[in-house]
Order: C-alpha cells, then structure tokens, then sequence
C-alpha cells in the first residue's frame, strides 16, 4: 500500500517534491553560511582586520576578485568587444555553440555506455556489437569537437589579444605617451613588459575561464536533469541525493573561498618582478659597450642576480601556497566528493520503486532487473562523474579567477596610465621630506600631482615665451620664469654650466615636458627639428636613417630623389658612406655600423632633409671636427633654417646672433650676441686660468725652497697658506666670471 501511495506521490506531485527540495537547499545552504561566518569570524578575528587594513593600504592595486575586479574586467570586455557585429562575438558565440554541442554528446555517451554494459550483462552479443558501432561513429563527432573547443579557445585568446594590443598601442603612441609614461610618470615603470607578457596572460586567461566555467555550468545543469529524469523514471527518491550534493557542495566551495591565498595580488607581483628583470636585460644589451669598457660586469651580473632571486622567492611563494591549497582542493573535490557521489548514486538504486513512468515493473524483466538497474547504475555514475568534474573544474576556476583579477589589474591599471599621462595628470613617487640639497639648480620643489594650465597655441614661425617656468618631473624648479622671443633669423646660442635647464627647455619646446603655467607659443613640430647629442639610428636602411622618422612613401611625395639624399649626405660629408656601406638598400645596425661622429653627421643630415623653420640643436656636433662643423652651420644658415644652439664650442659663437645665458641658479640673461668682444673675453679667462693653475705649485715649490735654505719668506711669514692662496685663487675665478656676466 505504502508502495502505490509512493508511485502515486511521484507520477503526480513530483514539482511539489521539486519545490520542497530546493527549499530545503536554500535553507540549509543559508544556514550553513551563517554558521559558517561566525565561525570564521570566532576563529580569525585577527586575520580578518588584518586584511581590511592591507587593502587600505593598497588601495587601487588590490587585484582581488571584488567590486572593482568586476568594473575593470567589464571595461576590458568592452573593449574586447565592442559591438555583436564584430569577428570576437562571432568567434564566442561559435565557441558557446561547440560547448552546449559538447555537453550534449557527453550525455549521449553516458547513456550510451549504460545501454552497452546492459548488453554484456544480459549476453546478447548481437545488441552489443551493434552498441558497440554506436560508440566508436559517435567518437567521430566527439573528438572533432574536443580539438574544436580547444582550436576556438586559442582564436579566442588571439582576437582578443589583438583587439586589446591595438587599443594599447593607440594609446601608447598618442601624443608621445611611450615617453610621457617612462619619464614623466613612475607608475608604469615596465610598460613593455604590461604591453606584451600581461596582455597575453590576460586574454589566454579570460578565454581560457571562459570555456572553463561556460562547459561546467552546461554540464552541471544539463546532467543534474538528466540524473533526475532517470531517478523518477525509476521511481526513485531524487530528494536525498538532490540535498546531500548541494550541500557537500556549498560547504566546499566556501571552504576553499576561506582558505584561497590572494592568488591575484601574487601573481601581479610576480609579473612585475618579470617585467624589471626583463628591463635590467635590455638595459644591459643597450649599453653593452660602455659596460665592456669599464668592465662593469660584476655589477650588472649582480643587479641582474638580485631581480632574478627576487622573481625566484616570489615564484616559490605561489608554488608553496598552490601546494597546501590544491591538497585541500583534491581532498574535498576527488574524495569527499566521490564518496557523496556513491550515496547519491546508491540511494536511487535502493530507494526505487522498481515502477517504470510507463507502468511496468523492472523486477518482472526476464533477468529479475538485473541488466536494468545495472544499465541505471553505469548511466547515472557516469552523469555523476561527469557533474562532479565539471563542479570541480568550475571550483578551481577560483584560483584562475584570482589569478585573472591580478592580470585585470595590471592591464586596466597600463590603460589608466596611459589616459591620465594624456590628459597631463602625472604621478611621481617624489621624497619630498629631507630631501638632501645636492643640487643647487633646484630653486624649490613642487608636490605632485601638478597642474597644467600654460597658454600653448601653435603659431607660424615664431616662438614667444612669457613667465615659464622649467620644472622637472621630479618637481624641481630649475626656472622660475623664462621670458624670451624668436623670430626667424634669430640664431640663438644657449649657455649655462651643467644642469641649468638648457635640455629641458629643448624638452618644453618640443612638448616633452609640460608648460605649468605661463605663455608658450610655438610652431608646430613639423617646424621644429631636435637633434640630441646621441643620435638615434632606426631599424631599416641607410636610405631611412637619412630620411628618419619618414618613410620611403613619404620621400617620393616630398619629390626627393636619391641624388638630393647624396647631396645632403656631401654637406655633412658622409657622401662616401653610400659606396662604403653598399648602397642605399643595405639594412644594418647602424647603431655599431656608423662611428659616434658619422653618427652625430648623418643626424646633423636629417636637417638638410626635412628643413624645418628652427633646428634645436644639443650638443650635436661635439664628436665633429670643427672645419666641417662651421660647414654644417653655415649651410644650415643659407638653407634659412633658424638655429637654437646648446654648445660648450666657441668655435660656433659667430653662426649666432642671440644668446640665452643660464647662470644655474635660476637665474638667466637673453641678449644680443657680441661674437668679437665675447670671443676676447674668453681669450683673458683662458689666459687667467692657465696662470692661476700655476699658483699651488709656486707655493709649493716655495715652500721646499724655505725648507732647503733654512729661511723664512715674507709670502710664508705673512702665515699664507696654501690655504689662503687656494682662497685667492677662487675669488679671482668668481671675480672673472662676473666680469664676463656683466660685460
Ligand atoms: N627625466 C628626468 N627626470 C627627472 N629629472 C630630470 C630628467 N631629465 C633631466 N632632469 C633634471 O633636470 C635638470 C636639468 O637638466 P638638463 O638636461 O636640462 O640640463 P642641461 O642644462 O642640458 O645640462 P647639460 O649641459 O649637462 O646637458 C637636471 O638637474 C636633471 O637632473
């Protein structure tokens, strides 16, 4: 009796079953939560404040799975896919497609084997064979789409990767933000380890979670019906195993949530401790030479040591906290799982009615139900194997969600970067406290963050500065306000000792730095042309470093032909270059191929090719020799290109007709440049300096004469130290240089 009432309580009230087993879920699995909670909070109440503070103190870089993980990730997403009409939608969705596909034949297997192993159980090799050729043409379809989740997972990956490279590039390359982030800015210090390695490690990341979570939950929704079809086609109680899952379940998952490491914050450390040694390699290879020449090996090999350990105790850290963390992992999913696993697929098995949904009893089939529970039992373990998989591969998708929101961060915070370099917000880590006073350049110090607020408007041919200041990225105040105007044909020499912000205007002109405050107006920079001391030689051919930073399309359309490129090179003199290299084709690394003064030449080249109305020029023919220095000027000059010269060579006073004299005190003087007089003024200084060398050593020699003769000298009895005269020798110097300041 009690079994009808059971059959009838299934055939028509199986939703009611439904909706009482999942109230009792929520109920428990609430209830488990709040125990759960003030468990934790009993046992660490210390951990737990300790946390919160740490991500105060970290503040924006906290790379954990929270509220802001998910508003970086959306925006990231955003970009990644912008709109439903785009290739990286379609690839998803044909992605989504082969997964739901995927799900599909896993149950028609699971059923499949069940059907086989019915077969060997009843002995009839003719159903078994003909199972058997079900298996192996469903194995086609199968495993074609095994390698195409994984095919679409990578195309993933890669179109998101591209997507992301190209938006950062943008950004990278607009309004010289590659120089902005490296210089003015020390947020981002390896920006080309964020653009390459963190861009990859995101975009494999998200693809890879992508298919990682999308399959599981198909899986576990699809086979957790599928189970339950089976038990109530049998008749059996699916409340128990319903119940029991959800909670072995719940209390896994919040297990592990309690005790994951900050897999995140670990893994952004460890790819910008990647991202530095990374950088002290490339600066290695950059300054090679200079390195070989003062045999400076053991302190680079000792940099290089240190980032390297540095990277090897961050590294051995995750891999310390992944051990603890995946023996918990396994315990939970791989035993207490398969062990739940065995009751769930038990009790269906023992607690069924035996009552078919089309009435028929499984104990009245010829075998006593033998073949037929067995045919349920391999069915319904391999659904259960099958679900529990894909739970266990959604829970450890925690450990890559974490490991996502460290590679979030570090992408969307490169972004962050780049957008606020552009808008001029700059941020310096500046020690502003008892910072020592080495450089007396310095006038003050200003706290960052700064704003940028001069009138900068673009003009024709003129540059017109009133009240700017010259200040560092680091906040110094090199000058406080630089007033001064240029027409074309005003040859302007810059002077002034080391570090007086002769450089920095360059800088400022050339939109490098910012202009604080005060007026800037200038020509564009397709009419200015900046030379450094060091010039810059380009990937490509000879032809390219003349024509740098145009290209060889841009060449034919200015009408430049090969003859104009080797006239420019004979007024610098490096015609014969051409021949010597093998022609204008040839590709080399003209960094090593050309010597410091070819190379100073070919930039000085760049001029007589792109003639701009202003030629800032630092210290760009130092490595030259004069004869074709002042043959250089000259053209340049006939060529009405106006100079703004940064030089220590008197010899190129006379190509001048301005001079902007910095005093490296703040202080400076814009006048008219008297070439004669001040051509004889460094003559006297020269001639003065020469004589005064001599003193210490007439002192001395004094003094081993006295010692020799036994006598005093009036110079020594007057108690003149070499001291005193050292004295004297100073203030002469000073004396002449306010000679040469103020004639
Ligand atoms: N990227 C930078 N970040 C911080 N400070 C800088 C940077 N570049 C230059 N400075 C500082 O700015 C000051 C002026 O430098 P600048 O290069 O203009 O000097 P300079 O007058 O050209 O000297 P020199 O004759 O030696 O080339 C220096 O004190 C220098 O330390």
């Amino acid at each position: 009796m009690s079994k009808l009432l059971t059959i009838q309580k299934y055939r028509n009230v199986s939703k009611e079953t439904i909706a009482a087993g999942a109230v009792v879920c929520i109920f428990s699995a609430y209830g488990l939560r709040r125990v759960y909670k003030a468990c934790n909070r009993r046992l660490q109440p210390e951990k737990s404040t300790k946390q919160e503070s740490h991500v105060k103190d970290k503040g924006k870089n906290s790379a954990n799975v929270d509220k802001k993980f998910f508003k970086q990730l959306r925006y990231l997403i955003k970009i990644l896919i912008p709109s439903i009409w785009t290739k990286e939608f379609g690839i998803l969705v044909l992605h989504t497609g082969t997964l739901i596909v995927r799900t599909f034949l896993s149950i028609y297997v699971a059923t499949l084997d069940g059907r086989i192993v019915k077969t060997i159980v009843q002995r009839d090799v003719k159903k078994f064979l003909l199972q058997l050729g079900q298996w192996l043409l469903i194995a086609v379809p199968a495993t074609f789409i095994n390698s195409l989740i994984r095919f679409l997972e990578s195309q993933l990956a890669l179109v998101f990767r591209t997507k992301l490279v190209n938006h950062a590039y943008k950004k990278y390359f607009a309004d010289q933000t590659y120089y902005k982030v490296s210089n003015l800015d020390s947020r981002l210090p390896n920006a080309d380890q964020c653009l390459t390695e963190d861009i990859t490690m995101f975009t494999s990341s998200l693809a890879h979670l992508y298919s990682h979570l999308t399959k599981p939950l198909l899986d576990v929704a699809l086979m957790s019906f599928s189970l339950y079809r089976l038990a109530s086609s049998r008749g059996a109680s699916s409340k128990v195993p319903t119940v029991l899952a959800t909670t072995v379940i719940f209390i896994t998952a919040n297990i592990l949530r309690a005790v994951s490491p900050k897999f995140g914050k670990l893994v952004a450390e460890e790819a910008k401790l990647k991202g530095y040694l990374r950088y002290v390699h490339s600066r290695i290879i950059t300054n090679s030479e200079e390195i070989a020449f003062y045999s400076g090996h053991k302190v680079e090999l000792n940099h290089l040591q240190k980032s390297y350990h540095a990277l090897v105790k961050q590294m051995e850290i995750i891999f310390s906290k992944r051990l603890w963390y995946i023996m918990l992992e396994q315990f939970l999913m791989k035993y207490v799982w398969s062990s739940s696993g065995l009751i769930m697929v038990a009790i269906p098995i023992i607690t069924a009615t035996g009552v078919r949904s089309d009435g028929s009893r499984v104990d009245d089939d010829p075998d006593g139900g033998v073949s037929e529970r067995t045919r349920a039992f391999t069915t319904a373990r391999n659904l259960l194997v099958n679900s529990a998989d894909a739970i266990e591969r959604m829970m450890s998708s925690y450990k890559e969600i974490t490991e996502l929101a460290g590679y979030t961060s570090r992408v969307s915070e490169m972004l962050e970067v780049f957008d606020d370099v552009r808008k001029g917000q700059y941020q310096r880590n500046v020690v502003i406290k008892d910072k020592p006073k080495t450089k007396k350049t310095a006038l003050e110090t200003i706290t960052y963050p700064l704003e940028v607020k001069a009138e900068v408007v673009e003009t024709e041919g003129l540059i017109d500065i009133e009240n700017l200041p010259i200040i560092t990225p680091n906040g110094d105040v090199i000058v406080k306000r630089l007033s001064l105007k240029l027409e074309p044909g005003m040859h302007l020499l810059i002077t002034g000792p080391n570090g007086c912000g002769k450089s920095s205007l360059f800088r400022i002109l050339s939109g490098l730095w910012p202009a604080y405050s005060g007026k800037l107006h200038k020509p564009p920079p397709s009419s200015m042309f900046y030379i450094p001391q060091r010039p810059y030689m380009s990937i490509g051919n000879l032809r390219d470093q003349v024509i740098y930073p145009d290209s060889i399309e841009d060449m034919q359309r200015k009408g430049f032909t090969e003859e104009d490129l080797e006239k420019i090179l004979d007024i610098v003199n490096l015609k014969y270059i051409v021949q010597r290299e093998g022609g204008w084709n040839v590709e080399s690394d003209w960094k090593d191929v050309l010597s410091g003064g070819e190379k100073q030449r070919m930039g000085m080249a760049r001029i007589f090719y792109h003639r701009p109305q202003f030629a800032l020029l630092d210290e760009c023919t130092s490595a030259v020799s004069i004869d074709v220095e002042s043959k250089i000027y000259q053209t340049a000059k006939d060529h009405n290109i106006t100079l703004l010269t940064i030089t220590h060579r008197p010899s190129l006073w006379k190509f001048h007709n301005y001079l902007l004299q910095f005093d490296g005190e703040g202080g400076w003087r814009m006048e008219e440049l008297d070439t004669t007089t001040r051509l004889s003024l460094n003559e006297e200084k020269q001639k003065l300096e020469t004589q005064l060398a001599g003193l210490p050593k007439m002192q001395h020699r004094l003094k081993e004469l006295c010692a020799v003769l036994g006598e005093d000298s009036v110079l020594l009895n007057r108690n003149e130290s070499s001291a005193d005269l050292e004295t004297l020798q100073n203030e002469l110097e000073q004396e002449m240089k306010h000679q040469q300041m103020t004639s």
